[in-house]
């Protein structure tokens, strides 16, 4: 394929804009070469500025859970404009997207828009500190939850790719309100419990991690994660920022069978506009200002094109006969083709799968259910492999550290072929 546009054009780009990127998971770095820019999508497809078609993995990370460009978003975003994009003021499709969350999601008896997963989780925190009166967070290493300071501790995500997991700018004070514990091994988390009596003020998780790669929770890790913040008074944070709306109608916590405390949201809930939410239960949501003192707010929260975008998308997924059950057909095939491309081209490999969230890690580890594990990977082979199904007209995340997220818009034809094509990346491995 020829991508001289895309060069040129991240190139110049360059000049104006730091790296080049707005975002840096967006960029190339890790796997080499330049970004491509896109023009356009629709459905699965995306297309570069230099006319070349891709089937679409990333999905804008997550959003594009109907695919791109779905006619009833693009009405709907289309028609609320004509009314005024912005007002600073009550609007009431924000009583029906909170309805509509919390008819998804039972857990949730209030919910507080916002405009990013980072602003929701970041808000999530400072509630829960009001909350419990304490101030230290327990997250987990190669979790991401954004780029809030108190979060950029030992983060996934674009700061794992580009090997800056602690960042520079976070002061000492703020890292050392941050613990960290290990994904899937409950022990850690209890010792840290132990070493902080009293001084938890919540642990935040995500419950099917996708900023590391796809790891599911063993029953016992999140069951404990439960009990511990229970028998400790301690906010219990799941961040579907990824999984919301995604494994389920009632996210990752349906599947599961656990209830957090708070939830937070982004992604699939803009409906691809910059939206965010947290919500959670009642007593500690009524802590938020203007009903209670902690504060937060938001000139384009809640802002209307940005409703109409996510409301649009969350009653598609809600009223759709057997949304979910397809999207689990298309992609428990897409999984089982790239399980019979290893085993056919005898490689080593780990597919981790749930739902329509799914990575296939470089190692020659059996298993992939923690960071550690997640750490043998081999990127070097990733970056080759992303590449050659990049040329053949495949856009994967560009990291080993994401996941793939399918969409109800892929095709047979699209899995199809995308399982054609990751042969063909494998076996240019060899
Ligand atoms: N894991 C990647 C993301 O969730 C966000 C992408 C970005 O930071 O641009």
């Amino acid at each position: 394929m020829n991508y001289e546009k895309s060069i040129k054009a991240f190139a110049e780009a360059q000049k104006h804009i730091p790296g080049g990127v707005n975002s840096p998971a967006r960029s190339f770095k890790s796997v080499g070469g330049d970004p491509l820019f896109f023009a356009r999508a629709k459905g699965s497809k995306v297309r570069d500025i230099d006319g070349n078609e891709f089937i679409d993995y990333v999905g804008s990370w997550g959003p594009m859970i109907l695919g791109h460009s779905h006619p009833k978003v693009v009405e709907a975003i289309q028609k609320t404009a004509e009314s005024g994009a912005s007002f600073g003021a009550p609007t009431l499709v924000e009583t029906e997207m909170a309805e509509q969350i919390k008819k998804m999601v039972p857990s949730i008896d209030t919910v507080r828009m916002v405009n990013s997963g980072t602003e929701a989780t970041m808000s999530a925190l400072r509630l829960a500190r009001g909350y419990t009166q304490r101030d230290l967070v327990i997250k987990f290493e190669g979790c991401y939850h954004g780029h809030n300071d108190s979060f950029l501790i030992e983060a996934g995500s674009g700061a794992l790719t580009l090997g800056v997991p602690n960042t520079p700018g976070v002061t000492k004070g703020t890292a050392r309100d941050t613990l960290t514990a290990k994904f899937n091994d409950l022990s850690s988390v209890e010792n840290l419990f132990k070493q902080h009596k009293n001084e938890i003020a919540a642990v935040i998780v995500e419950p099917v991690t996708g900023n590391m790669g796809v790891i599911q929770p063993q029953k016992a890790f999140i069951e404990g994660l439960r009990k511990l913040c229970d028998e400790n008074k301690t906010v219990l944070i799941f961040d579907e920022v990824m999984t919301g709306f995604r494994l389920a109608k009632g996210g990752a916590q349906e599947i599961l069978g656990i209830t957090p405390d708070l939830t937070t949201f982004g992604k699939i809930i803009g409906g691809g506009l910059p939206v965010g939410a947290y919500g959670g239960k009642q007593e500690i949501m009524d802590m938020l200002a203007p009903a209670g003192p902690v504060y937060q707010a938001g000139t384009l929260s809640g802002n209307p094109l940005a409703m109409a975008a996510g409301l649009t998308t969350l009653r598609l997924l809600d009223e759709t006969e057997n949304f979910y059950e397809e999207l689990e057909k298309s992609s428990a095939y897409l999984e089982e083709g790239l399980k019979n491309n290893l085993k056919e081209l005898n490689l080593n490999g780990v597919i981790n799968r749930v739902g329509s969230m799914l990575t296939l890690f470089f190692t020659d580890a059996e298993k992939v259910q923690s960071f550690a594990d997640v750490n043998t990977c081999d990127t070097g082979l990733f970056g080759r492999y992303f590449k050659t199904a990049l040329d053949k007209g495949v856009y994967f995340a560009p990291s080993q550290f994401e996941a793939c997220f399918v969409s109800a818009a892929h095709s047979k034809a699209d899995l199809e072929k995308t399982v054609e094509v990751s042969y063909q990346a494998l076996k240019a491995l060899k």
